[in-house]
Formats: structure tokens, C-alpha cells, sequence
């Protein structure tokens, strides 16, 4: 277990208008990715603009326990990768702390491998299913030698042989079965095929194929997509500049829509239309967002976000948009709870298996906090106020959530009264900056040193 044994309380209060430009750290999906394929490609990938956040970290850590060099130089980070296939058995367990993709990728990664590797996790990890990258493995040869009730953490595998490529067809809309699945064909003789009926974040393709996989990606007439990926080929180290986490500008974002006479700019935002769901969804809200200076970076596009104020309008959000802003919704029903009349969330299923069962953690904090909302099976109605009156003055339970933490913090700049959160340390696992930024943006944030 790897929890943090000192929790921080910390407190937001009613702000005057938010202003300046501020940048957010790198993207925690690129960044992990960052770290296992310059851990695996042969050669040097230096990497710079990468996440220094906890999460990531630790996939660092699995890598260098498993032969790769990774050392820190000024602002880059230079990796010397085993070469595809040369990963070395690891000598003590893999800790992942709190982050589901370092995990179920890195499990992907190795479970086709012919060695004994042992995960572990925090509380909040160990509580997630592993199931949904065990099973594809399991067809594949790997042997689960020891996992939890519910194919939960702790869990050892054991890798076959020869692994044996499959063709699977995702059973559920998740970035993460996609990209284990692709990176356990890697060493796998053959062709792994990942069928997609329903789009998520692309990074695993276009990056394995920066690295120079042999991955090939067509499209259905029904819009499914079918990725082939031919096993044991070479990768070569990349130059990877990453941009900024929209994930993480989403907090600024809301935050100066919600906090009346705001004006910002977020710096060098990814733009992939796989991760821009939630700026789709408030400008329909009619949130004043103006992407400028759009330009190509690193393989993708990045732009700088102008935000101003805006009164915001209840809107119903298709399910089919859910892959493209999954970890946005915490942050959008803050928004929600400002907005005239009610904004509906739709295909929220996988929230219930994130850091937190987000969307039981959502509708509490709200419902704490005044606000008038309707928790469903997989949907969130959300009735605002707009001015916030009569909201806040509520301690919310943040269950080692950092999206459920930054959420609450950014929703009690604009309500009447303060929103204080349990605990802000497991922030530092994918935005270890965001406390400086905000105050920097004018934003009234304490932390106070015991728990509450
Ligand atoms: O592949 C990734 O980098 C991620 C995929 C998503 O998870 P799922 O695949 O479980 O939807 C997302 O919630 C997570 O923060 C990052
Ligand atoms: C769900 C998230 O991450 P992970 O699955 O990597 O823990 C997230 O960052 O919101």
C-alpha cells in the first residue's frame, strides 16, 4: 500500500475576477506513453514538456526496473530504451500508486513476456478492475498467477513462451484495454488486431507509429476502427515535445467561466479531437473560449485558450461524446452547477471505475454544496444557480480522486459560501502545479496542514 499517510485539507473561497495567461503541464496520457516507448524503442528518446506528476513518475520507475535509463537533464528527460523484446525481468513489485494507466498499460507491456512481474497499487488502485486488461492477456498465454477477488491488485503474471496475437474486439470504450492490448502484440510474434467500435484518445497509435511500429489503422463503413499491429519489430528513439494537458486546463478553464469579469489565457493546450470534448461541450453552453494561435506540435495540434466569463446555459451532452471528455465530467458539472437551468450527462458508466466511483462522488459533493442534481445509473442531471447563491459551505470527500479534488476547489471560487476538500496531496499525481497556477491566476485557495 502506498497511500499518502498525511492528508492536507484545503479550502476555496469566493474570488475576484481570475486574470494573466498560465501554462499547464504536459499530458499525463503522452507523458506515461513517453516513458514506456523510449523505455522500450531502441536508442535515446529525449523528451521534453513531459508531466513530471506522480503518476508518471512511477512508469518511469517500472521502466527503469525493467532496464531502461531515464535520468532527468535540465528541462528534458533522456531515455536509453532495451530495444522491443529486451525487457528485463524486474526485481521487486511495480508500485503504480494511484494511476490506472501506468498500470494497465505496463501490464500490457510485459504480460506477453516470458517473466514473473508483481503489481501493486494505493487503495484507490487496488479497488479498480483489472479484468478488462487480464482477459485479452489471458488469451494471449499470460497466466495470472496471483490477482485479487475481482481481478483486482495486488497481482502477479507470468508470461508464456511464445505468446500467441489475438484479435480483440474492445468490449468497452477505454483508451487504456486499447493500448494494452496493442502494446502486449508487441512482443508477440505476428499481428495483433484491436478492433474499436467506439473511438477513444488515439495516442497509443500515432506515437507507436512515430516510434516506427508497423501499426496500420483502417476504418469500417459502421466507423469501427481496426488497428494491426505486426509484433516484434524494431522502434527507434523519438524527439517527443509534449503539450499541455487539456485534462488539466479544464480547472483553469471552468474556473474563469465561473468566476464572474475573468480573463485568461492557457498556454499550449492539446487539441486532439479525441480530447477536446469538454470545450465542445461549453461553447454550446455558450463559455467564451477562443482558441488562438492554433499550430502543430510534436504530432499534434496545440492552440492557446482565451477564456473570458460567461453565462452559461444547461445543455443535454450526447453519450457518444463521453470517450472524448471522460475525465472532464467531474469538473463540467461544476460548471453545470452555474449554469441556467439543467445540463444532462449521458454514458457515464466508466466513471464509476475511475480513482473514485466519480460519479457517487460528484453528486455528493454537489448535493453537500446546495446543489440540485439527480445521480442515474450512468447519467448527472444538473439543475445551476447562476451567481452561485445559497451554494457552497461544505466539506466534500475527495476518496484519493485528484479530478474530484481540483473539481470542488475550482467550484468554491463562485460559490456563496467556501468548499473545503478532505485532502489536495494525491493533486500532485497528475498536476502538481495546479495550486501556484490558480492563486497565480488570482484564485483564493488555503491548504491546512491536519486533516479535517
Ligand atoms: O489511455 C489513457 O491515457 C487514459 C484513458 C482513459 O481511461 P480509460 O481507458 O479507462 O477510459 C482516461 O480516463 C485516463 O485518464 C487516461
Ligand atoms: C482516470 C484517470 O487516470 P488513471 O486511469 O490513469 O488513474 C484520470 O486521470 O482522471
Amino acid at each position: 500500500m502506498t497511500d499518502n499517510p498525511r492528508p492536507r485539507a484545503a479550502t476555496s473561497r469566493k474570488s475576484s475576477a481570475l486574470s494573466g495567461r498560465g501554462r499547464v503541464p504536459g499530458d499525463k496520457s503522452i507523458s506515461h506513453r513517453a516513458f514506456m516507448f523510449g523505455g522500450l524503442a531502441a536508442g535515446e528518446t529525449r523528451v521534453t514538456g513531459l508531466l513530471q506528476g506522480e503518476d508518471v513518475l512511477r512508469t518511469g520507475e517500472a521502466m527503469k526496473a525493467m532496464g531502461a535509463r531515464v535520468e532527468r537533464q535540465g528541462a528534458a528527460w533522456i531515455i536509453q530504451g532495451t530495444g522491443n523484446g529486451c525487457l528485463l525481468e524486474p526485481e521487486g513489485p511495480l508500485d503504480f500508486g494511484n494511476a490506472g494507466t501506468g498500470v494497465r498499460l505496463t501490464i500490457g507491456l510485459v504480460g506477453t513476456y516470458d517473466m514473473t512481474t508483481r503489481f501493486v497499487g494505493d487503495t484507490s488502485l487496488s479497488r479498480r478492475p483489472m479484468g478488462r486488461v487480464l482477459d485479452p492477456l489471458r488469451q494471449m498465454g499470460t497466466q495470472v498467477v496471483e490477482a485479487q477477488a475481482g481481478d483486482r491488485l495486488p497481482i502477479t503474471l507470468r508470461g508464456p513462451k511464445h505468446a500467441a496475437p489475438i484479435t480483440y474486439r474492445v468490449p468497452m470504450p477505454s483508451a487504456q484495454v486499447k493500448s494494452a492490448v496493442l502494446l502486449a502484440g508487441l512482443n508477440t510474434p505476428g499481428v495483433t488486431t484491436v478492433v474499436e467500435p467506439v473511438m477513444t484518445r488515439d495516442h497509443t497509435e500515432k506515437m507507436l507509429l512515430g516510434f516506427g511500429a508497423a501499426l496500420e489503422v483502417k476504418t469500417d463503413p459502421e466507423g469501427v476502427r481496426h488497428i494491426r499491429l505486426e509484433g516484434q519489430g524494431t522502434l527507434k528513439g523519438q524527439e517527443i515535445a509534449v503539450p499541455g494537458d487539456p485534462s488539466s486546463a479544464a480547472f483553469p478553464l471552468v474556473a474563469t467561466l465561473i468566476v464572474p469579469g475573468s480573463d485568461v489565457v492557457i498556454e499550449n493546450v492539446l487539441m486532439n479531437p479525441t480530447r477536446t470534448g469538454l470545450i465542445l461541450t461549453l461553447q454550446e453552453m455558450g463559455a467564451d473560449i477562443e482558441p488562438m494561435n492554433r499550430r502543430a506540435s510534436g504530432g499534434e495540434e496545440v492552440a492557446d485558450l482565451r477564456v473570458r466569463s460567461s453565462h452559461l446555459k444547461g445543455v443535454a451532452v450526447p453519450a457518444e461524446r463521453a470517450p472524448f471528455m471522460i475525465d472532464e465530467y467531474p469538473v463540467l458539472a461544476v460548471a453545470a452547477s452555474f449554469a441556467e437551468g439543467e445540463t444532462l450527462m449521458q454514458g457515464l458508466e466508466e466513471l464509476r471505475v475511475k480513482e473514485s466511483d466519480r460519479l457517487a462522488a460528484v453528486a455528493a459533493g454537489l448535493k453537500a454544496n446546495g446543489v440540485d442534481c439527480t445521480e442515474g445509473e450512468a447519467t448527472l442531471a444538473v439543475r445551476g444557480r447562476p451567481e452561485g447563491k445559497g451554494l457552497g459551505g461544505a466539506t466534500v470527500e475527495t476518496h484519493l480522486d485528484h479530478r474530484i479534488a481540483m473539481s470542488f476547489l475550482v467550484m468554491g471560487l463562485a460559490t456563496e459560501k467556501p468548499v473545503t476538500i478532505d485532502d489536495e496531496t494525491m493533486i500532485a499525481t497528475s498536476f502538481p502545479e495546479f495550486m501556484a497556477l490558480m492563486r497565480g491566476l488570482g484564485a483564493e485557495i488555503e491548504t491546512v496542514e491536519e486533516a479535517v
